[in-house]
């Protein structure tokens, strides 16, 4: 901290100031802060071996990623062995027209690289929870989350990510024809990837804004397939036969007449204008393009460097994270429940399960009563709802039993000396496993993370709050450390993720989760009316590192509100603690009362900083605001903070106007 800053004046800078002077960001990040350091610390546990099948499966995964002389060796052949699979990459074969082009068909190519590569291109095709029947499964349709759009204006900040984008294209188009033999006309090569660029801005601007797509009501529209042609005809796209395509790899028959939910009507609108102004050449050089762009990561140096540029100038991080670190990550996102049982082995202890969730829920609760914009039929819904949130702290005791585990990845096998095959295998199988769902009901008992993960979740469709072990750690919590910074840490967090069941997004939601309005009009006009203020106060920060661009206080709102309420809750919560408990005794050698160590653990969760490049990025796609936002938005909303630490009314940290919702 940096005890010589007034609190009054800037408390992220007065609880973060010493920090910000003592730490660099790794040329290996493109933001760095406590939090993340928390996520580093836990990769290095996980570099331990493991034991039990499941695990040696995993150690084995671990080892094909971590063999960088076998991968080097390699070059980028794994790929070009499988780009026939996809029809080919047009810009990096001769005579694609009449290999691949006469046979051709749209919903192939989408329904190919969706099925077995678990990449959504144009028609983004998944089975999920049936929002408005949360036990069962239903095909959904939506538009993709792109890049946001102004990346493809290429203008300002986004020039430089356009121009290192481009050229990725081309290096890696260039580098596949160079291993292949083939002649390399680079103006020929550069018109071609212009009318990618070309198609994938039409593409971006026909997508929904994220603004459109935050209202799961207004986004339900369930209809037959049947109805998709009808009313949403692509040209060169037969849904039935593009549905039929897919499904038919997990052996389910798919009729007419079967119900899918079409989450973004305009954007398959808009698709058919777009698709019609393109070659088939056109469209399959852009598909397999965004499938090979994220497949360079698993081949040679060579073909890694092809993304070099690019991923600086999106994140700014200057040089890849050691290998042993990707390649823990890699694991660890894709057999969670292994690499959990080793986390857990290896660095968690039981004791830190014990929570208090139960002291935040009521308080939740009880702070109903004060809400003056609130009608008691929606404050009583709302209870029931408080009071069915089901709660899962630090791992599932499933992993622990090595035939539960063994089970569960039966049918992988992974080769040590194939990391890329490897990799194409968990593609598959993660995609064919969500596939066959679809007439499978919701299993509401399974945990939506994995346990070595620093993060927490809330869940709509099942009313669930989740804590991983990655995350019940110091500074958020520990038996050792006092109340007071026990609930400033991982008691904000659990009032956070309460909260999100009644943020602007999860309010939609019952207490079964399924989407139900249990508001009244009333009450929803004047939920909406106290959101408002929190969009504005956030919106009108504007941030340093993104050359001063301002926080988008609608697309971060659920996030706000749900900071918003944790403080409330969390500090409250640690009150009736000390009202019942006494006050705990001070800290040696720190004047500061409990309460303001309280706030300080808070806002030192968010102690660090970010490149600017990711700054820009994280501004546009982020729903959270940067962390020192975070802290300085939820206390100037909280007066308790003020008395804490005896603000006066003229400081930042006390504006005249405060929000509130919950
Ligand atoms: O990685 C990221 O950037 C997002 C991490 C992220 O927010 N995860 C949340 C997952 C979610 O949103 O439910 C869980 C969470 C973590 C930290 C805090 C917190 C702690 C102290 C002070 C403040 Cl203002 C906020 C609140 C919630
Ligand atoms: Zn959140």
């Amino acid at each position: 901290m940096d005890a010589s800053v007034d609190p009054c004046d800037n408390f992220y800078q007065y609880a973060c100031g010493g920090w910000l002077k003592k730490n660099i960001i790794p040329e290996t990040s493109f933001r760095y802060s406590t939090f993340d350091i928390l996520r580093d610390e836990l990769e290095v546990i996980l570099k331990v071996e493991g034991e039990a099948a499941a695990l040696t499966k995993a150690k084995t995964l671990y080892k094909s990623c971590t063999n960088e002389s076998l991968i080097e060796l390699r070059g980028g052949t794994p790929l070009l062995d499988m780009l026939p699979d996809v029809f080919e990459w047009p810009i990096a074969v001769d005579n694609w027209e009449t290999t691949y082009g006469r046979t051709w068909r749209l919903e192939d190519v989408i329904a190919k690289l969706n099925e077995k590569y678990g990449t959504q291109l144009l028609v983004n095709f998944f089975v999920g929870t049936d929002d408005r029947d949360s036990n069962s499964h239903i095909i959904h349709q939506t538009s993709l989350g792109l890049l946001s759009r102004d990346y493809y204006a290429c203008n300002g900040p986004y020039a430089e990510a356009c121009r290192a984008y481009e050229q990725f294209m081309i290096d890696l188009a260039k580098l596949i024809r160079t291993d292949r033999g083939l002649a390399i006309n680079e103006t020929r090569m550069r018109e071609e990837m212009t009318r990618v660029m070309d198609l994938e801005r039409d593409i971006a601007n026909a997508t929904d804004t994220p603004e459109d797509r935050n209202n799961p009501v207004l986004l339900y529209n369930k209809m037959e397939l049947g109805d998709l042609n009808a009313n949403f005809t692509l040209e060169i796209f037969d849904w039935s036969y593009f549905t039929a395509k897919i499904m038919g790899t997990v052996n389910i028959s798919i009729p007419d007449t079967e119900k899918v939910i079409n989450y973004s009507p305009n954007y398959y609108r808009r698709l058919n204008l777009v698709l019609s102004k393109y070659t088939k050449r056109d469209l399959q050089n852009y598909m397999v393009w965004r499938f090979a762009m994220n497949m360079v990561v698993g081949l040679s140096r060579a073909y890694r460097d092809t993304r070099k540029a690019f991923r600086k100038a999106l994140s700014g991080a200057t040089s890849e994270a050691a290998v042993w670190r990707q390649c823990a990550l890699y694991v660890n996102s894709n057999m969670d429940n292994a690499v959990g049982r080793l986390y857990v082995q290896e660095a968690f202890s039981e004791k830190s399960k014990e929570l208090m969730i139960k002291d935040i829920r009521e308080v939740f609760i009880s702070n109903l009563d004060d809400l003056t914009w609130m009608d008691a039929e929606t404050k009583k819904a709302a209870e029931e709802k408080a009071r069915a949130i089901r709660e899962r702290i630090g791992y599932s005791d499933n992993i622990m039993d090595d035939k539960y585990l063994n089970n569960e990845y039966k049918d992988l096998t992974y080769s040590a000396e194939e990391y890329f095959e490897n990799i194409l295998q968990n593609l598959e199988y993660v995609q064919k496993k969500r596939l066959r769902k679809l007439r499978v009901k919701v299993n509401k008992e399974e945990w939506v993370t994995g346990a070595a993960v620093v993060n927490a979740f809330y869940s709509s469709s099942k009313n669930q709050i989740v804590f991983p072990a990655g995350i019940l750690q110091p500074p958020f919590f520990s038996k050792g450390q006092t109340k007071s910074l026990n609930y400033g840490g991982i008691g904000m967090v659990i009032g956070h993720e309460i909260t999100h069941g009644f943020d602007d997004n999860g309010r939609n939601y019952d207490k079964d989760g399924d989407l139900k309005d249990w508001w009244t009009s009333d009450s929803t006009r004047r939920f909406l009316e106290l959101s408002k203020c929190i969009v504005d106060q956030y919106g009108n920060f504007s941030w340093d590192l993104a050359s001063g661009l301002h926080l988008n206080g609608n697309n971060t709102l659920g996030e706000n509100i749900a900071d918003n309420g944790g403080i409330r809750q969390a500090y409250q919560a640690y009150k009736n603690y000390v009202k019942q408990h006494g006050e705990e005794p001070p800290l040696p050698g720190i004047d500061l009362s409990h309460d303001q160590l309280f706030f300080l653990n808070f806002a030192q969760v968010w102690c660090g900083t970010y490149r600017p490049e990711q700054a820009v990025n994280s501004i546009k796609v982020d729903v959270h605001s940067p962390g020192k936002f975070r802290v300085l938005g939820s206390l100037q909303n909280f007066p308790e903070f003020a008395k804490a630490f005896s603000c006066n009314k003229s400081s930042y940290m006390v504006p005249d106007n405060i929000c509130r919702v919950w």
